[in-house]
């Protein structure tokens, strides 16, 4: 059934307007006043709210086999939590086990996404290296539509990839025209670290930033940057989350590289005196990787957002139980890493940051939606509100409000880190694909009502990056032969 929003005011990351949009099947096809709609149309009442692009989440682990156990929220809950928060898209990490084929873990987690109620993609991990995965890699982009390739440098002697299996990738992604992501953080620092402090008697979670500083952060950062720069690929920093990262960041882009970073909608808000609490389940519900950090570094995220040197604000949703995190009682390095957010991102995000002035209502969509759809290559499919994109909106009351807890959410953990924050602007009513997803407070459709989203690759920044490395490579020098 067609749908007209009728009477709130588009946003997009360039341009605020006061316009109705109509939506017939899953697209947009008309945004403007006094459109002619057809019969049988069902009218959405959008006056005094914003009618904005649904979110896209970008970094999510949704049922992820991870240290010793498998995340909490699966592809129907993840997705369920996420349309009732206003984000109509996920991308979650395909994640091969070491040695594990990536064609067999792409039918994996097509598998688990079988549930999503929501549109989903998928990035690629590569946590090991060798002929067969820069094969593999090659049906991954050309048949899968997966433009995009993660790397940890940090979970030594799990995920972690060293700096030449790095540059092998990178350089593989070069000749894909695919996007290499990072997780930065030098993991032969990190272990040494937890090592050493667990030695010394730190077994809390307490433990877990102790052996995480900004600097094992900041130090990978660079790397990853210089790995890439040398290929002349262009570059996603992942959960971005303090100064030292911030500020490699920057220096590339200042230098022109198209190096970009994403902070995590938790790092904006929850510091690290969470993992000082004397309530061993509180503190460690809210370990992840990179942890939590101090105001500083949280002045300075939204600094970067406000300036544009980062570019994206996700959530890494991993969520995992109290009962899971116990995993890790009597020793930190064994607590799963992980927190929840994809309920939260939006409303949060609005509160503390359009809410207070550190971010415009276009720079709310451009960060949650519109910047990552480019740089994923899916925009102005998505990311956008105009005529022939999907018909992924939100229609965002600024008034509206509640207050976080984990009595009434659809995440499928029995906490939630944001637990009591009160927020101030929220998603009245989702569309997604053209369907109703949530609205009067009730999530209207179900699992298996999602859709894989491929993506091509060579987006116009990687054309750009490749060309110009071409362009002012160094040359070899011609010379007369000399005749011994
Ligand atoms: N971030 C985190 O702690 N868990 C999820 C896996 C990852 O992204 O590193
Ligand atoms: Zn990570
Ligand atoms: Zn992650």
């Amino acid at each position: 059934m067609p749908i007209l929003i009728r009477g709130g005011t588009v946003v997009n990351a360039d341009h605020s307007v006061r316009a109705d949009v109509l939506v017939d099947g899953e697209t947009i096809v008309a945004i403007g006043t006094g459109l002619t709609v057809p019969a049988g149309t069902e009218v959405i009442d959008a006056g005094g709210c914003y009618v904005m692009p649904g979110g896209i989440d970008p970094h999510t682990h949704l049922d992820m086999p991870f240290m010793g156990t498998s995340s909490a929220d699966d592809f129907e809950t993840g997705t369920r939590a996420a349309l009732s928060g206003g984000t109509t898209m996920v991308v979650d990490f395909c994640l091969p086990a070491p040695g594990q084929s990536l064609l067999a873990a792409y039918q994996e987690w097509r598998h688990k996404g079988e549930k999503a109620l929501s549109d989903y993609g998928l990035h690629m991990a590569i946590t090991w290296w060798d002929k067969q995965v820069h094969d593999e890699m090659e049906t991954c982009v050309k048949t899968y539509g997966i433009n995009s390739y993660k790397h940890f440098m940090a979970y030594k002697g799990s995920l972690m990839v060293n700096d030449d299996e790095l540059f092998q990738a990178f350089s593989r992604c070069a000749g894909l025209g695919a996007l290499p992501m990072v997780h930065a953080e030098n993991g032969d620092l990190v272990w040494q670290l937890q090592k050493l402090y667990f030695e010394r008697g730190y077994t809390g979670p307490e433990g877990h930033p102790y052996s995480r500083p900004p600097e094992v952060e900041g130090e990978a950062t660079n790397r990853a940057i210089v790995i890439a720069d040398m290929i002349g690929v262009p570059l996603y920093v992942v959960h971005t989350s303090c100064t030292q990262s911030l500020e490699a960041i920057a220096r590339a882009r200042a230098a022109g590289k198209r190096v970009y970073g994403e902070p995590l909608v938790q790092y904006l808000v929850l510091d690290e005196s969470e993992y000082r609490s004397t309530d061993w389940d509180h503190a460690a519900r809210r370990v992840m990787s990179p942890p939590f950090r101090d105001k500083k570094h949280q002045d300075a995220l939204w600094a970067g957002l406000a300036n544009g040197t980062l570019q994206v604000v996700a959530t890494d949703h991993c969520s995992f139980t109290t009962q899971q995190k116990r995993m890790g009682l009597g020793d930190f390095r064994k607590i799963p890493n992980g927190t929840a957010g994809l309920e939260d991102r939006l409303p949060v995000l609005w509160t503390h940051g359009v809410a207070t002035g550190r971010l415009t209502k276009e720079e709310f969509v451009a960060v949650t939606s519109a910047n990552i759809a480019r740089i994923l290559n899916m925009y102005p499919k998505k990311g956008r509100v105009a005529v022939g994109s999907d018909a992924d909106l939100i229609v965002w009351d600024p008034e509206a409000t509640k207050t976080i807890t984990a009595a009434k959410q659809f995440s499928a953990i029995d906490y939630n880190v944001f637990e009591g924050i009160a927020v101030t602007g929220l998603p009245v009513v989702t569309v997604s694909r053209g369907r109703i997803a949530w609205k009067d407070k009730e999530i209207r459709l179900e699992p298996g009502d999602g859709t894989y989203v491929p993506r091509d690759p060579f987006p116009a920044a990687h054309v750009a990056s490749i060309t110009w490395k071409e362009a002012s490579r160094p040359r070899p020098v011609g010379r007369i032969e000399v005749t011994p």
